[in-house]
């Protein structure tokens, strides 16, 4: 029996630079089995770290989630808020966007729980990394003492740990029982000698060690969601397999429901069995592992795949597709499918937006492209040349205010004020 641990519908989340409206996130409908792991692919620049932000609560000014819906399965909670929110609730399901940031806040490390790229990022270097762990057990601690906790708990926060914590300095242990949950989590990782890691700073660790350690931090709080952003990309080949064994295994020791995203192939192959491809803000293609590697419609998905030279070893990175990697600034986006400068099926119906059309295999299998419908048309097909000389200006990576080259032309921008649905916010 599966059942959707996670819902997106709709998900817009824009950032408001000085340059305009970047529209990073814009309309992401994903949908996640409990102890699955959904992979999202796509070039750099196409919103998949954005739309995990967006998940677990992580956008920060100038950024914001403008319109969507992310509905999360958690009856304890959807029981314990029902009557506050009641615009929230469906059943045994909650609106992350409709419930109080503070309720929202209070979710992070113990429902959902968040893993990055870089696990130097995660740690302060001038505190150990066990005690860093420990804090991190703690908060949850402090989350499960409240009656509004999501999970039940057989270990109270008791007047004891109550004392110790008091007495005990933010760079110190906050009680012995979070200590000891830090070691058994660095042990439950593959750290050797646990006891005397715990405490040795960041820098003492090499690499690998530390994303482990990250990871454990993640585990504090025995999160339903973990959330891994490129969780392998800065490592070696060996250690990144190392990695992503433990993940394995740890999802099948908790039954975690893990999100990944990845830019290699490889990795979704070995690691996943729902994958969504984005493109400039979109999920372009979705479904099992299956629909999209061998019965894949859009020819992104093709281009993706089809230069996927040694899924085992280190490859699988995805290949340059040619074209430019689109602005995601609102007022140059335009309104055709943001793909078809550099599809080699465009076609005149591709000049309007796609919608998600269904595509054979799984019922899971969606597809935005019109040749899940129509199928190729060579009669329709546009000239190559048609993009030319009227082409948008290409994107960069990671565009924010201050890394763009291009002057702004303030006519063109577009204020927040004019912009923002906000009706969850
Ligand atoms: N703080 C910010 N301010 C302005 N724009 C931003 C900000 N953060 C992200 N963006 C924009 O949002 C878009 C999506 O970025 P995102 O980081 O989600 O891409 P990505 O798919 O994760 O890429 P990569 O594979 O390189 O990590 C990019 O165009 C980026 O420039
Ligand atoms: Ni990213």
């Amino acid at each position: 029996m599966t059942e959707e641990i996670l819902r997106v519908e709709e998900l817009k989340t824009r950032f408001f630079t000085d340059e305009g409206q970047v529209n990073a996130v814009d309309g992401v409908d994903l949908s996640i089995d409990r102890g699955d792991t959904y992979g999202i692919v796509g070039e750099s620049g196409s919103g998949k770290s954005v739309t995990a932000r967006s998940i677990i609560d992580l956008i920060e000014p100038p950024g914001e989630i403008t319109d969507g819906e992310i509905w999360y399965r958690e009856p304890d909670l959807a029981a314990a808020i029902g009557d506050d929110y009641p615009d929230a609730i469906d059943g045994d399901r909650i609106d992350l966007l409709r419930i109080p940031p503070s309720v929202r806040r209070s979710l992070r490390g113990s429902n959902f729980s968040m893993i990055f790229q870089d696990p130097q990022s995660s740690f302060n270097p001038t505190i150990t990394v066990g005690e860093q762990i420990a804090e991190a057990v703690e908060v949850q601690r402090r989350a499960s003492a409240n009656p509004r906790s999501t999970r039940a708990r057989s270990e109270q926060y008791t007047l004891t740990s109550m004392i110790l914590g008091s007495m005990f300095s933010s760079r110190r242990y906050v009680s012995p029982e979070s200590r000891e949950r830090a070691i058994e989590l660095l042990e439950l990782v593959g750290i050797p000698d646990p006891i005397e890691r715990a405490d040795q700073y960041p820098h003492e660790y090499s690499g690998g060690m530390l994303q482990r350690a990250m990871i454990a931090q993640a585990l504090a709080g025995e999160p339903d969601v973990l959330i891994a952003d490129e969780p392998t990309t800065a490592l070696d080949v060996t250690i990144q397999a190392q990695i992503l064994d433990l993940l394995d295994e740890l999802q099948a020791e908790m039954g975690m429901t893990i999100l990944l995203i990845t830019h290699n192939l490889g990795v979704v192959a070995r690691m996943c069995n729902r994958v969504g491809v984005m493109y400039a803000g979109e999920i372009v293609e979705r479904g099992t592992l299956e629909d999209v590697f061998d019965d894949y419609v859009h020819p992104y998905t093709a281009g993706l795949l089809g230069s996927v030279p040694d899924m085992e070893g280190g490859g699988g990175r995805l290949q340059p597709i040619s074209g430019n990697v689109p602005s995601l600034l609102d007022h140059e986006m335009g309104d055709r499918c943001h793909f078809a400068d550099r599809c080699p099926k465009a076609m005149e119906d591709c000049l309007n937006h796609p919608p998600e059309y269904p595509a054979s295999g799984s019922d899971h299998h969606a597809v935005r492209c019109v040749l899940a419908e129509t199928g190729y048309n060579d009669g329709r097909a546009l000239p190559d040349d048609y993009f030319d000389g009227t082409d948008r200006p290409a994107g960069d990576k990671h565009v924010g205010p201050d890394d763009r080259d291009e002057d702004s032309d303030d006519e063109r921008q577009h204020p927040p004020a004019e912009t923002t649905g906000g009706e969850h916010q």
